[in-house]
């Protein structure tokens, strides 16, 4: 998997990821109008919604770009239907032949990270078959509860050839609080890169690791540092438009082939058309502005680094 999204970053010549973070308050008011009249305003009709606001993006949207981004908080407030749109949101785009990093921020005890791993990234064994759970082909993990947390996860990419992506050092405000602390002597992101570049040594693909890191955009000159810490490692980068990240702050999360990283934007592509800058498509055309937006990411990183 990290081969093809390597080879789809090449081809489209776009380093990003569309990010499918659908708060409702960005669906438009026709796409929740039409939802609630179907199924009420209910559960399913706000998860009608999201599939329906995450359908048009992907359709405006495939043929620009590498990959996508659902952030599995956004679907599960939803319960069980939010769910349900989160596992069509993930076939629908593997269908469309994106790659699909499900945003779940896992980490839990061996046993418990093995059934997160089976169920988002592998095969679940029922009697004599075996079945998908989610099926996304890389998954976020969290690796505060240590390398036993992360193994289960290593396990079931090396059969299924998959990837997954660990928090590193977060976009976040107040991700120093513990990132930054300093452990004999060096910062922990530090040392939590150390410890991917390792993982990443195990689960090689051609030229980067199926073990890929998280490090915000917000963060510069620690991705800078970041980025020789874990030559192999391909870097995904949230952080950028709503929260404040642009094109020439992401230049050296960048290795010197113009490949190694990849960058997250949610709001700033799929609520684009309340932005200013791309009112002129009103919300009707949410999935026309969403393709701009993308468009104009993309741009705004090719010439950073040119530069
Ligand atoms: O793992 C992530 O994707 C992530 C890590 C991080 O450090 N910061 C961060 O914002 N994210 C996610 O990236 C997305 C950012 O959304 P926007 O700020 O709308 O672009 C959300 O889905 C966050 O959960």
């Amino acid at each position: 998997m990290i081969n093809k999204l390597v080879v789809k970053i090449q081809k489209t010549n776009a380093p990003i990821v569309v990010g499918l973070d659908p708060m409702l308050n960005y669906i438009p008011a026709h796409i929740q109008k039409k939802a609630f009249q179907e199924y009420g305003e209910t559960l399913e009709g706000a998860a009608e919604a999201v599939w329906q606001f995450n359908k048009e993006i992907v359709d405006k949207t495939y043929d620009i770009i590498p990959a996508v981004k659902p952030q599995i908080a956004m679907y599960e407030q939803f319960g069980i239907p939010g769910m349900t749109a989160f596992k069509k949101t993930v076939d629908y785009c593997r269908e469309k032949d994106l790659v699909v990093i499900g945003d779940i921020k896992r980490g839990d005890i061996g046993s418990t990270s093995a059934a997160y791993a089976v169920g988002h990234l592998g095969k679940v064994k029922v009697g004599d078959k075996t079945y998908a759970g989610f099926d996304e082909d890389f998954a976020t993990l969290n690796p505060y509860m240590g390398a036993d947390s992360i193994q289960p996860f290593i396990e079931v990419c090396r059969e299924e050839n998959k990837g997954i992506f660990v928090l590193v050092k977060t976009s976040n405000p107040s991700s120093g609080d513990f990132q930054d602390q300093l452990v004999s002597g060096r910062p922990l992101y530090e040392l939590v890169g150390e410890k991917v570049a390792e993982w990443g040594e195990t689960h090689m693909g051609d030229t980067y690791s199926y073990v890929g890191a998280v490090v915000g955009a917000t963060y510069p000159e620690m991705g800078k540092i970041l980025r020789k810490i874990m030559p192999k490692a391909y870097i995904l980068v949230p952080g950028y438009g709503a929260q404040g990240g642009q094109g020439k702050d992401l230049v050296h999360f960048f290795n010197k082939d113009g490949l190694g990283a990849i960058v997250n934007s949610s709001r700033g592509i799929i609520a684009s058309y309340k932005q200013e800058k791309y009112a002129k498509f009103g919300p009707e055309n949410f999935g026309d502005s969403a393709r701009q937006a993308a468009l104009d990411m993309i741009e705004d990183i090719s010439s950073a680094l040119e530069r």
